[in-house]
This record gives structure tokens, C-alpha cells and sequence, in this order.
């Protein structure tokens, strides 16, 4: 396995209170894996993220739980060793391509400064590199491009830059959070389809965030689904986009009209999150659940085996018990 977390809690403390915003969070992304983590806005995907990332704001804390990256655990690693894992181990492409780039320095030169550095090689060597990596993410014309700044290229372009940059060490673990959410629905394609076949090519693993169902049926062999700080269920792609176990997927699923049609805002379930400061004592869901049953109010469900026999797919629900 590259990437275990285990059981991960996450808490933001602030003047007056505490967030929970992980608990008890597992993930695993085998070598070359594609794993796609979805959720609403506020499930916590982003700071799982920046956990692995060693990024988490100062009021963040980790009361328990584990972060093991080819077989080290992450949280224990000092500022400097985080710093060269990421980028060169643990690249990352964010919704805004702009916050990845300098904006007064030509594309060229950004790209040959970072293989420069991670490769070691001549500046003229990584130069002629940073061009053949523009002609790899399908920029046509990349000896012009590379003389251009990032104001001068269009989001898609950019977007195409950052995952040059980012796929330039190359990692082996690359982490994309909506990555295509700021593009329109055409270049998303593209640009996913990019990732996909770079990732395919190079052995990388990616973790691909998204709010976007569309996007996990598209690139994803297997999906984590997270609600409030919490996975509810996780499966390959097939079994949960085909028969969801969880109410919380099943809405996720029913709000979407057409999976073929991207870029679709999860905002069609009634209801509201639970307030992480003050986390609900039973399922973390029941409150906007149609199917709830009195048990879901006093005692949160463990994430199972969905089914029994099941090897892939876990659900954490009580009405697996009761069906
Ligand atoms: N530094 C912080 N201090 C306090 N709370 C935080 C902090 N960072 C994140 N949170 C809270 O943690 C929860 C999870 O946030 P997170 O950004 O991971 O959600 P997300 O699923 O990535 O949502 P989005 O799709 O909107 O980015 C949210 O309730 C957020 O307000």
C-alpha cells in the first residue's frame, strides 16, 4: 500500500471552541491507484489533504490516528522532511492554478527551475525537459508557450502547467484537489483524461477530491465517499455508483440527473450538515435521512463490509443490519 490513513481525527481548536472536522477517518491508495473523494462542501476532503500533506493550519491537531506513506508515518515527520516529500514524492494540483504559479516568471523557467531541483541535472538539460513536459500535457507549440507568463494562458492552459509542474519530480503519489471544478465543462474532460493517462504512464497514484460525481464515474477505480468529517461508505467505482448502500450516496446519486453530465452541484438534499462542534451522538447522517431508523439517534454506525461476502465495499449504516 502507499498511502494507509488510519483512523485519522483532525480538530481545530478556536478562542471559544473545537472542531472536529476528521473522525476516524481510513484510506488507503494502492500504487497506480486512482481513488476519488467525494463529498459535499464542509465533509472534511480538503483537510484530509493537508494532513497528508503536512499543511494543516496552526490551531490543528491530531488526537489520534496514523498517516503511513510507504510505510512511514507521516505525522512524525519535522517541517524539512515534509518539505521534501512534497513536490517530490507528493505532488499537488489545487482548483486554482494561478496559487501554483509565480506570476512574473515565464513558464519555461518555472518548469526547468523545479527539474532542475528535483532531478539534478544542468538548467539547459531541465530547460529542454520543461518543454518536452509542456508537449506532454498536449500544449501545442510549447517552445512558445514556455516564453509566456501564466497571465497570458487561459485557465485550461494553466491548469495543463500545474500538472507539468506537479507531474515533473515525477511523484508517486499525486493529490488533486478539484483539480477541474474552475474550468469549463469540455476542458475538464481533457484535463482529466490528461491526469489519467500521465498517471497511467508514470505508475503515479492519484487521490482526486471532487464534489463532482461525473468526475469519480469518469477517472476513479474506487470512490470514498465522506460526510461530515467522516466516510460513510467506500467501494470501486462500480459498486457505488451502481447499487449505494449509503442514504447519504443515494441522495448524492439522485441529486445528480445524468453521471455523464458533469459539473453538477451536489445541493439538491434537504437539510442541513451537523454542526462539528457539538458532533451528533448516533450517525453523523440521521438527521437529514429519510430511512433513519431510533438506533441512528443514539449510536453511530461502524463502516462494514456492505453486505455479507462483500471483499470491496463498506458502508456505515444501520439499515445494512436491518435489510
Ligand atoms: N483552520 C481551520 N479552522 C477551523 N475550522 C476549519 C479549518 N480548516 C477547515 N475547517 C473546517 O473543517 C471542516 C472540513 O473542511 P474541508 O475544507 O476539509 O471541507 P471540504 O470537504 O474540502 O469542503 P470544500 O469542498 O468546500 O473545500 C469544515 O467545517 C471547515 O470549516
Amino acid at each position: 500500500m502507499l498511502l494507509e490513513i488510519k483512523e485519522l481525527t483532525v480538530e481545530f481548536s478556536s478562542m471559544h471552541d473545537k472542531i472536529k472536522a476528521l473522525k476516524n477517518v481510513s484510506i488507503s491508495i494502492d500504487q497506480g491507484e486512482i481513488v476519488g473523494i467525494v463529498g459535499e462542501s464542509g465533509s472534511g476532503k480538503s483537510v484530509t489533504a493537508l494532513t497528508i500533506l503536512g499543511l494543516l493550519e496552526k490551531n490543528a491537531s491530531i488526537p489520534s490516528g496514523s498517516v503511513t506513506y510507504k510505510g512511514r508515518n507521516i505525522l512524525s515527520l519535522d517541517k524539512k522532511a515534509l518539505q521534501a516529500l512534497r513536490g517530490k514524492e507528493i505532488g499537488m494540483v489545487f482548483q486554482e492554478p494561478m496559487t501554483a504559479l509565480h506570476p512574473t516568471m515565464r513558464i519555461g523557467d518555472q518548469l526547468a527551475e523545479v527539474i532542475h531541483r528535483h532531478r539534478k541535472i544542468s538548467y539547459r538539460e531541465a530547460y529542454q525537459q520543461a518543454i518536452i513536459s509542456l508537449a506532454e500535457v498536449q500544449i501545442n507549440d510549447p517552445e512558445l508557450v514556455a516564453r509566456k507568463f501564466p497571465f497570458e494562458l487561459s485557465g485550461g492552459m494553466r491548469q495543463r502547467v500545474v500538472i507539468a509542474l506537479a507531474m515533473s519530480a515525477p511523484p508517486d503519489l499525486l493529490i488533486a484537489d478539484e483539480p477541474t471544478t474552475a474550468l469549463d465543462v469540455t476542458i475538464q474532460h481533457e484535463i482529466l483524461k490528461l491526469m489519467q493517462d500521465l498517471a497511467a504512464k508514470r505508475g503515479t497514484s492519484v487521490m482526486l477530491i471532487t464534489h463532482d460525481l461525473g468526475v469519480v464515474a469518469q477517472v476513479c477505480k474506487r470512490v470514498v465517499v465522506m460526510y461530515a468529517g467522516e466516510v460513510v461508505e467506500t467501494g470501486t467505482t462500480e459498486e457505488v455508483l451502481r447499487q449505494p448502500k449509503h442514504p447519504y450516496t443515494k441522495a448524492l446519486i439522485g441529486a445528480l440527473p445524468d453521471l455523464a453530465q458533469p459539473d453538477q452541484p451536489l445541493s439538491a438534499i434537504p437539510g442541513e450538515s451537523p454542526d462539528l462542534r457539538n458532533r451528533p451522538r448516533g450517525c453523523v447522517f440521521a438527521s437529514r435521512c429519510a430511512d433513519s431508523l431510533p438506533i441512528c439517534l443514539e449510536e453511530p454506525p461502524v463502516l462494514e463490509q456492505a453486505f455479507i461476502g462483500a471483499t470491496t465495499h463498506q458502508v456505515a449504516c444501520w439499515r445494512r443490519e436491518a435489510e
